[in-house]
C-alpha cells in the first residue's frame, strides 16, 4: 500500500462573523516543504482562517484535509503544532516544566530539552516560573516547544511579536530548517519574512 502524500487542503472554505463575510471559496493545498503565509489588515480573517484550519472553531462551509481526510481524527492532532497569542504558556510552572509537559504529550522532535532552550536563547532559565518572563522570552518559550515535539505541521498566528532581531533572524531559520526536513508552515505575520519565495503561497484576505 502507498502512503498518502503529505498536505493540507482547504477546500472552499467560508467564513461570516456578525453576518460579515470574511472570506469565501477560499482553497489551497500546501505540500511537504511549504509555506503558507496569510496576509491582511487587521479584522480581515487571518485568526479566524487559523482556527478554522486547528479544528477549533468549524467553517461555514468547506472542508479541510489533512492527507486527504478530514481534520477530526487524532492523527491530524498528533501532527499539528499551534502556536497562537496566548502563547500556550502555563505561568505557573516553570521554563523547565513547561517544556516536559509538552514532550510528554507529544512525540520527541529534532532537538532535547537542554537544546532547545540553547536555541531560543533561554539556557539558565530553567527553574524560572514562565510569569515571571519577559513577553519576548515568553514567545521564545512557546517557539522552544515546537523544536522538541514531532510535528509536520507548525500553525503560528504572529510568531515575531515581542521577538527582537535576533529573536526574528532564528524564528526564520528554525523554520527553514523545517521545511527543508518536509515539515510544512501555516502563518499569519504582518512582517515580510526571510523565506524562498518558492517555498510560500500567500493568501491575501481583505
Ligand atoms: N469570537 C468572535 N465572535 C464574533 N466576532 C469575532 C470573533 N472573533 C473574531 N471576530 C471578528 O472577526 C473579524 C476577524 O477577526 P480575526 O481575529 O480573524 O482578524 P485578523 O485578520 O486575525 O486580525 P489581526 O490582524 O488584528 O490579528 C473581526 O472583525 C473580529 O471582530
Amino acid at each position: 500500500m502507498t502512503a498518502k502524500p503529505v498536505t493540507l487542503t482547504g477546500e472552499r472554505l467560508s467564513c461570516i462573523r456578525d453576518d460579515r463575510v470574511l472570506f469565501e471559496a477560499l482553497s489551497f493545498t500546501l505540500t511537504e516543504g511549504q509555506v503558507l503565509l496569510l496576509e491582511g489588515k487587521n479584522g480581515s480573517g487571518k485568526t479566524s482562517l487559523l482556527r478554522i484550519l486547528c479544528g477549533f472553531r468549524e467553517a461555514d462551509a468547506g472542508r479541510v484535509l489533512w492527507c486527504g481526510e478530514e481534520i477530526d481524527d487524532s492523527r491530524y492532532y498528533a501532527d499539528m503544532a499551534y502556536v497562537g497569542h496566548l502563547d500556550g504558556i502555563k505561568k505557573e510552572l516553570t521554563v523547565l516544566e513547561n517544556l516536559a509537559v509538552s514532550l510528554a504529550l507529544g512525540r520527541p522532535g529534532y532537538f532535547s530539552i537542554g537544546e532547545a532552550l540553547e536555541k531560543v536563547r533561554l539556557a539558565g532559565y530553567d527553574d524560572v516560573p514562565a510569569q515571571s518572563l519577559s513577553a519576548g522570552q515568553k514567545r521564545r518559550l512557546s517557539l522552544a516547544r515546537l523544536l522538541i515535539t514531532h510535528n509536520p505541521l507548525w500553525i503560528l498566528d504572529e510568531p515575531f511579536t515581542s521577538l527582537d532581531k535576533a529573536g526574528i533572524a532564528l524564528i526564520e531559520s528554525l523554520m527553514r530548517e523545517h521545511c527543508a526536513a518536509g515539515g510544512m508552515i501555516v502563518l499569519t505575520s504582518h512582517h515580510d519574512i526571510d523565506l524562498h519565495d518558492a517555498l510560500v503561497q500567500r493568501i491575501h484576505l481583505s
